[in-house]
């Protein structure tokens, strides 16, 4: 698990380390934003190398030995975005590292000072410096002064527009970016005119396809909890500096992030209250057979899924927790679900017994819903981990009757939880929901008293205590109906295995960590299955996601 931090914290953070180690730069007091700046430089030119539409010009630069001519074109041009603090200097460091290795740079400042260092190292490697601040302000003195008040204001965020001074339209005609308005020291409500900067240039970079790389965070309005309130800057890449900032990977603001790579700078995230889940979690978490081991102890998962109404989530569920590497599954169902789970897996067994968790609610319909709540009580009142998916979330208050939820997980997409919420008289919409998940799962885990995985393009699991892990984003592809039945066996299977590794003392992992790092794997199979269609991806069925799930499980062990 790696600990996120808010931005506050990791500007706190940030500002103790170099306090700490002032003589680090032999008194270069940028060293450790030269450092941030360089790696920024690296993703430019690696998304050139990537071979990214409109930026494939070959320069001498990258093709030893070639000289100027047809085939051998110069570098695309970048475009920095430069704000008035410490953001803006990393962006202009990173121009004169790029100027210096043959591209064509221009910085636009956009804010009424800009770090001066920065400028000037930028100016002196041939970086067209052009203060659009100051160029708008003179535009906006030669207009006809607008009324004043609010219409005024509104007015004046018009004429504010860059793209009607032409070297600025010129210089933004340049298919990359590098994002350096705001870092982690923009706080409250955009201020103008930095908003109407940031509105039109999303605008124009939507328009025209302009590939981004953010500087530490895209620039935007957003809150610690991934609350989108205003324009962002949607990046292809962002360059994050030292620690994991909570906006880069809350949702809905994590998918304005785009590939996200944190530089290591010499200091870490501090303990906090938000982790993202790893490929180490996985690993922690399956057990990994040795010769004393049989299919007793390495946990066996009871299921409770489908039914005559809906065979194929049963069916789904089952192949999702035997390919979660648990010893063995066992299923409760029609005989009309039996037959066809055992067509697609025979080893599923269709007799009770000894199990080390639950799965109920994939497919249930009223014949079935008696077994599943009998399900559902037995391993709430043994305190077995327990997973409430789909139907089975409505009767989660009716469980708790019978003992605590401490160990029970429920899976509900954002609709489901909109219904759920109404079981405690709460009216919060699916809107409210999709806009604010990560408040929605706290405050979903903490009026249950179980765990919630509220599931989504990035899933979010929360404890009753407000704990929450992210389960960074998959395939888009894998949003097919009998996904998520897929993701709820698996979490059965990764349940059952924490809980028999836990029986023999062997667990390192807490059941919430052991729940998400099956989710992370759910996750992979999906981009896994979707590689396989082609490169870029394709679209794929759930069972192909499950099929998927035992070579993910195998390469993160390896
Ligand atoms: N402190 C350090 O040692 C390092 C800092 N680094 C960079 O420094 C950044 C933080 O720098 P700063 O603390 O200067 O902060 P920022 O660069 O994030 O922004 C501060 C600027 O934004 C403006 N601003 C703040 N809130 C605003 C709002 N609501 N509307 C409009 N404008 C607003 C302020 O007036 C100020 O000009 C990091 O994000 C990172 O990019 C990196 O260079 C790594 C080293």
């Amino acid at each position: 698990m790696i600990f996120v931090n808010d931005r506050a914290t990791a500007r706190a953070i940030e500002a103790d380390f170099l306090a700490r180690h002032t003589e680090a730069g032999d008194g270069d007091p940028d060293w450790l934003m030269k450092r941030a700046a360089h790696a920024v430089a690296e993703a430019v030119t690696a998304l050139v190398h990537r071979g990214d539409t409109a930026l494939v010009h070959r320069s001498p630069a990258f093709s030893p030995g070639c000289v100027e001519s047809d085939d051998c074109l110069t570098l695309p041009r970048v475009c920095a975005l430069v704000g008035g603090g410490d953001n803006g200097g990393d962006a202009l460091y990173a121009l004169a590292y790029l100027a210096e290795q043959g591209f064509s740079c221009s910085a636009l400042l956009l804010a009424p000072k800009s770090h001066s260092r920065g400028r000037s190292v930028a100016l002196e490697a041939g970086v067209q410096i052009l203060d659009a601040y100051a160029l708008v302000q003179e535009k906006l003195a030669d207009q006809q002064d607008p009324a004043g008040g609010a219409d005024g204001e509104q007015a004046r965020s018009k004429l504010w527009a860059l793209t009607d001074i032409s070297n600025i339209a010129t210089a933004l005609e340049a298919p990359i970016w590098i994002d350096g308005i705001l870092g982690i020291g923009a706080s409250g409500e955009l201020r103008e005119p930095t908003r109407s900067f940031i509105e039109e240039l999303v605008q124009l970079q939507q328009a025209r396809g302009v590939k981004v790389v953010a500087v530490d965070v895209p620039s935007g309005q957003f809150s610690d909890d991934g609350e989108v309130t205003g324009p962002v800057v949607s990046a292809t890449t962002t360059v994050t500096m030292g620690l994991l900032k909570t906006p880069l990977v809350l949702p809905p603001s994590a998918y304005y992030t785009g590939t996200l790579q944190c530089v290591p700078l010499g200091f870490n995230a501090q303990e906090s209250d938000v982790r993202v889940v790893t490929d180490q979690d996985v690993a922690r978490t399956v057990i990994r057979p040795d010769w004393a081991d049989h299919k007793y102890t390495r946990g066996v998962a009871g299921l409770v899924v489908g039914s005559e109404t809906y065979p194929g989530a049963g069916a789904l569920s089952c192949l999702g927790a035997s390919y979660s590497g648990v010893g063995m599954v066992r299923l409760d169902a029609p005989d009309q679900v039996l037959d066809l789970v055992l067509t697609l897996e025979p080893g599923i067994v269709g007799v009770g017994g000894r199990i080390q968790a639950g799965l109920v609610g994939p497919g249930m319909d009223d014949d079935t819903r008696v077994n599943a709540l009998e399900l559902a009580k037995f391993c709430v009142a043994s305190h077995l981990p327990l997973i409430v998916d789909a139907g089975a979330l409505s009767f989660v208050r009716e469980m708790a009757t019978v003992g605590g939820l401490e160990r029970v997980l429920l899976t509900p997409h954002a609709g489901e939880a909109e219904a759920m919420f109404s079981q405690w008289g709460q009216k919060r919409p699916r809107w409210w929901v999709e806009q604010c998940p990560v408040e929605a799962a706290r405050l979903l885990a903490k009026l249950s008293g179980a765990n919630v995985l509220l599931k989504g393009a990035s899933c979010i699991l929360s404890t009753p205590q407000g704990e929450i892990v992210i389960v960074p984003r998959g395939s888009g592809w894998a949003g097919v109906a009998g996904s998520g039945d897929v993701l709820a066996g698996l979490l059965a299977g990764f349940a059952a295995q924490w809980g028999a590794k836990s029986e023999r003392g062997s667990s390192t992992t807490s059941l919430v960590e052991a729940l998400a790092a099956g989710a992370l794997v759910h996750a992979r199979a999906g981009e896994r299955a979707a590689s396989k269609v082609s490169v870029s991806g394709g679209p794929v069925t759930a069972i192909q996601i499950a099929k998927c799930v035992s070579s993910v499980i195998g390469e993160l062990l390896a």
